[in-house]
């Protein structure tokens, strides 16, 4: 099944399928060409041998009548075979011919391998590289959802390690399936031209050679399906220790996570080792196969010349025909048991490429990307919203709604804090506007039209966020700024840095917006990295604003600068603010208290001190 559909995904080439196929053609037609020249050229030094110890001047069918009245009948066989011409010796002239040719089929053989062996090779990288690229847009059309119950790992070894042995696994296999496939049939209709008692020997090997193929091949697969899950593991161990190096360090854990590393390297190691010793142990097998197999050509050969029935060159030519289809069937037989390796990862790709995805990100021109009066920020509400993710326990996976019902008005332009405790659903209300999830029920209105009508991408190309996670990539300064706004020019971007303070520090960089910036923002202060992340927020001139724990502990002078970036960016949208820090929030137009999942209560800060309700208490317990 998974083989069938790559192979489909190769016939995109069809123009190099069609030149492998001749280049395979020609391959072993020459392949075939040689055996055939070199039982020529033996059959001529033969003949030529005997020839001379032939009484001079008789024809074949002389001396052939006459060695049986002389009682010599197997030899009389012999030389008939051979079609000596008594005293006529060996005819050099057509021996260097046979043997100009024999070279010059080799050269052009060895040149026609070399040939297809490299358009495969372009075919299947192309056909890698194709399948790269569709996971990578695949995985940025799946839902959110996929990567809250999957790990970085799993990704990251499905992209990287399963393609790769998927490439050569795959690459060889289809260097040689071609050749080795029209060079079995070839034989099937040559050999038996020569014997067909010889190629019944030979044809009896196969299906010994197949059942140990399949068999192994059998045996290896669940432990090929054990290496690929501990390699992911192990990548996921691998990710997670290098990305929390420092909470190690400082907990000293070093030894758990060193001892937990040697556990998952251990099963690596034990499901390598058997799926290895499966796919090797084939190859001593099918050796023996054959051996047994050459041993009894040789011997069945030897005594069909001796009764006349054979040349000695054909029954050389015999002995490299069987050799020749032994070859490539104990190649792909071998290669059976390496295939299920290859069949292991590409069926974890498929099952990735399978995974539903959102709507796609191009957006058709009928439909609109805008919502209501484009030149004021919108009205957001969310009406009735309720929303629940799914959780995983023990295999099982279970809805807890985490918004419950939650109705919530947000007016043109207004700044809307959302408060509450901690795993409230604070976070989760800014990741339905952005359509990160889309709730189960209820909706949520964007100056009147429902954001789940509208492609996600108009959704979100409205919208900016800024969080306390201030993801910058190595680049420039001037780059990370215009992150996601590639018609983003230079004076956007100055004028952008301008608003949100970045150009205070940029300034003092000698290479300015061009400075390289570090992976992470290495070599910025947490400060300046928010303010970049704020500037990256005003380059898109967003309608709708989020800001989820935006400004976190800087040093006042900084924490100054980021609330007037803020502010700017406020001023010209619609904005809705998750805070902690309850002082960061006092100006909001609305405050919205947020409590399992639903609103219960709502107004500004006076208001909510005045009716002393849950707000008060939080900010009390703040601030007194
Ligand atoms: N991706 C997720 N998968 C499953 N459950 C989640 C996910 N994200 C959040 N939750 C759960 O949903 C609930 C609400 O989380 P959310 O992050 O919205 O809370 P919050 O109010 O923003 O909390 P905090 O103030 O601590 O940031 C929590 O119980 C949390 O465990």
């Amino acid at each position: 099944m998974n083989l069938k559909w790559l192979l489909n995904r190769l016939t995109h080439e069809r123009r190099k399928l069609a030149t492998v196929g001749v280049l395979a053609s020609a391959g072993v037609a020459l392949l075939i060409a040689g055996p055939l020249l070199l039982a020529g050229i033996i059959n001529q030094v033969f003949a030529g041998s005997i020839s001379t110890t032939l009484p001079d001047g008789l024809t074949n069918a002389q001396a052939v009548a006459q060695l049986r009245a002389e009682g010599r009948d197997s030899y009389a066989d012999v030389v008939q075979g051979a079609g000596a011409v008594p005293g006529a010796g060996i005819d050099f002239d057509v021996v260097w011919q046979l043997l100009a040719v024999l070279v010059t089929v080799y050269v052009i053989g060895a040149a026609v391998n070399w040939l297809q062996a490299r358009t495969v090779n372009n075919m299947t990288q192309q056909a890698m590289n194709r399948l790269r690229t569709d996971i990578e847009t695949h995985i940025h059309r799946m839902p959110v959802a996929f990567f809250d119950t999957s790990t970085r790992g799993s990704m990251l070894t499905k992209v990287s390690s399963d393609i790769d042995n998927v490439s050569s696994v795959f690459s060889p296999l289809f260097i040689k399936l071609p050749g080795a496939v029209l060079t079995l049939v070839a034989l099937l209709v040559v050999m038996p031209v020569i014997s067909w008692q010889l190629t019944l020997v030979v044809l009896a090997s196969i299906p010994v050679i197949l059942v140990a193929g399949v068999l192994m091949a059998q045996r290896a697969r669940p432990h090929f399906e054990d290496q690929w899950q501990a390699t992911e593991n192990l990548t996921s161990r691998v990710d997670e220790s290098y990305a929390q190096l420092h909470t190690l360090r400082v907990y000293g854990a070093e030894e758990r996570a060193r001892s937990e590393f040697e556990e998952i390297t251990a099963d690596l190691a034990r499901a390598s080792r058997t799926a290895q010793s499966y796919a090797g142990s084939i190859l001593p097998v099918l050796q023996s196969i054959t051996a047994f197999s050459y041993l009894t050509v040789a011997i069945v050969g030897a005594l069909q010349v001796l009764s006349g029935t054979l040349t000695v060159g054909q029954v050389q030519a015999f002995v490299s025909f069987s050799r020749m289809f032994s070859q490539p069937l104990n190649d792909l037989t071998a290669m059976m048991s390496q295939l299920q390796s290859g069949l292991v990862s590409l069926g974890r790709i498929r099952a990735l490429l399978n995974e539903p995805t959102e709507d796609a990100p191009a957006v058709d021109e009928t439909v609109s990307t805008t919502f209501g009066r484009h030149s004021f920020p919108p009205e957001i509400d969310f009406e009735k919203v309720r929303f629940g993710y799914r959780r995983s326990s023990q295999g099982d996976e279970e809805m807890v709604d985490v918004i419950q019902d939650l109705t919530l008005h947000v007016p043109s332009g207004a700044t809307v804090a959302i408060v509450g405790p901690t795993g409230a659903g604070k976070t989760t209300l800014t990741n339905l506007l952005l359509r990160l999830y889309d709730p189960s029920s209820g909706s949520i209105k964007v100056d009147g039209d429902p954001i789940e009508s509208k492609p996600r991408v108009a959704v979100r190309g409205q919208a900016a966020i800024v969080t306390q996670d201030r993801w910058l990539f190595t680049g420039t300064i001037a780059d990370n700024i215009a992150f996601g706004h590639p018609g983003a020019t230079r004076a956007d971007i100055e004028a952008a840095a301008r608003d949100s303070h970045v150009q205070q520090f940029v300034d003092t960089l000698p290479d300015g917006y061009d400075t390289i910036i570090g992976h992470d923002g290495a070599s910025l202060s947490e400060g300046q990295m928010q303010l970049i992340t704020i500037a990256r927020a005003m380059v898109g001139h967003p309608r709708i604003l989020v800001l989820d724990e935006a400004t976190s502990a800087v040093d006042s002078r900084t924490e100054l600068l980021i609330q007037r970036a803020l502010e700017t960016l406020q001023q010209r949208t619609t904005s809705i603010v998750v805070a902690h820090r309850l002082s960061t929030i006092r100006d909001a137009d609305i405050i919205a208290v947020v409590e399992d999942g639903v609103v219960t209560e709502q107004g500004t800060h006076a208001e909510l001190l005045e009716t002393q309700g849950r707000y008060s208490i939080m900010y009390k317990s703040q601030f007194e």
